[in-house]
């Protein structure tokens, strides 16, 4: 009887399914121009997804000053890209990265500018949170993020990844909270982040205090990634396939999915069950519902619905 009803409600609906959305369809995959960075290589390598690299490889992809700004640039311009649905981001080279550009911190963090300790202190603050920024963006986009770790993902490695939604590595990736041995404590997300990603406060500490190596695979039995592949050829094309496989679904159920994730990660349950029903009192109002009920109904896949730009 309900079926029926539904059904019935479908049919009435399928005006939703307007030949124009074909069209719309074709004009979402023209890529258009990508932005070129220094420190970041970005690729649209399939429909609606982008790939960016981490790209000083001559450098093991340590963190600079360009690197740290144009990730907030790049990230940005990715949250208002209609054309991009899922996100890839890896290292060129020999590794994922080797952090904080030491040669760099050297002559910008450990130099702070003001006439005296407290202006000083006000202006490093101020550098600290615009760190922050450049993998707090990473969680700020609305689409998913997914991070695929070859060889070494040291300091800052792990700030960025754990911003990251979906965590992918190949067998020889290791990851080292490396802050300690270099005299600060961690303070651009990995503190904040890394326990809610493996849950395990214990475990934390032990990396957090002694910047131990942990390897591919008990990164995996911890749950800071969750597939571990061969190789980095086939890292980046799991990690691709899964993107592609994220791109397909509705952008409004799949962005508003992320932003209620991240919300419910930082909220109590009541409080994200507010989140989600005022979030979806608009949002169930999209045609995206009704061409996908339909084709459930169809037993067609959600890959076979066309869904307008977000
Ligand atoms: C407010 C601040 C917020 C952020 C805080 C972040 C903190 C951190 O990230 S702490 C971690 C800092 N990183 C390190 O301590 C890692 C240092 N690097 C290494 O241990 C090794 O380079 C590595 C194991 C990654 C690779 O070793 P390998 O033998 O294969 O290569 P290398 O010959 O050592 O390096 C090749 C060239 O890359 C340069 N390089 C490597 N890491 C860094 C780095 N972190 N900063 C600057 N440059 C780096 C290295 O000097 C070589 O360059 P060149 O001599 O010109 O060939």
């Amino acid at each position: 009887m309900l079926l029926c009803a539904l059904r019935t409600a479908l049919i009435q609906g399928s005006r939703v399914w307007h030949p124009g959305f074909r069209t719309l369809r074709a004009m979402s995959s023209a890529s258009g121009q990508l932005p070129n960075y220094e420190t970041l290589l970005v690729s649209r390598p399939r429909e609606n997804v982008l790939h960016v690299e981490l790209n000083r490889p001559n450098k093991m992809n340590a963190m600079n000053q360009a690197f740290w700004r144009e990730m907030v640039e790049c990230f940005n311009a990715i949250a208002a890209d209609t054309d991009c649905r899922a996100v890839v981001v890896s290292g060129a080279g020999k590794c994922f990265t080797a952090g904080i550009d030491l040669m760099d911190m050297a002559s910008n963090v450990l130099q702070p500018e003001g006439d005296d300790a407290a202006r000083m202190a006000w202006n490093l603050r101020r550098k600290i949170c615009a760190y922050q920024e450049s993998f707090t963006v990473i969680e700020k986009c609305p689409k998913p993020v997914l991070v695929a770790v070859h060889g070494a993902c040291i300091g800052g490695g792990v700030d960025l990844i754990t911003a990251c939604d979906i965590r992918f590595c190949s067998k020889d990736a290791w990851f080292q909270v490396k802050e300690v041995d270099i005299g600060l404590a961690a303070d651009v997300g990995t503190l904040q982040r890394l326990p809610k990603v493996i849950g395990s406060h214990s475990l934390v500490s032990e990396l957090v205090y002694t910047a131990r190596k942990m390897m591919s695979d008990e990164a995996q039995s911890c749950g800071l990634v969750s597939r571990v592949f061969p190789d980095k050829e086939t890292l980046i094309e799991g990690a691709l396939d899964m993107a592609s496989e994220i791109a397909s679904r509705s952008p409004v159920a799949v962005q508003g999915t992320k932003i209620n994730m991240v919300y419910s990660r930082d909220h109590g349950v009541p409080e994200g069950l507010q989140y989600i029903a005022t979030w979806n009192m608009s949002m169930l109002q999209t045609t995206d519902l009704m061409k996908s009920a339909q084709a459930a109904l169809e037993k067609k896949s959600p890959k076979d619905v066309v869904y307008s730009k977000l």
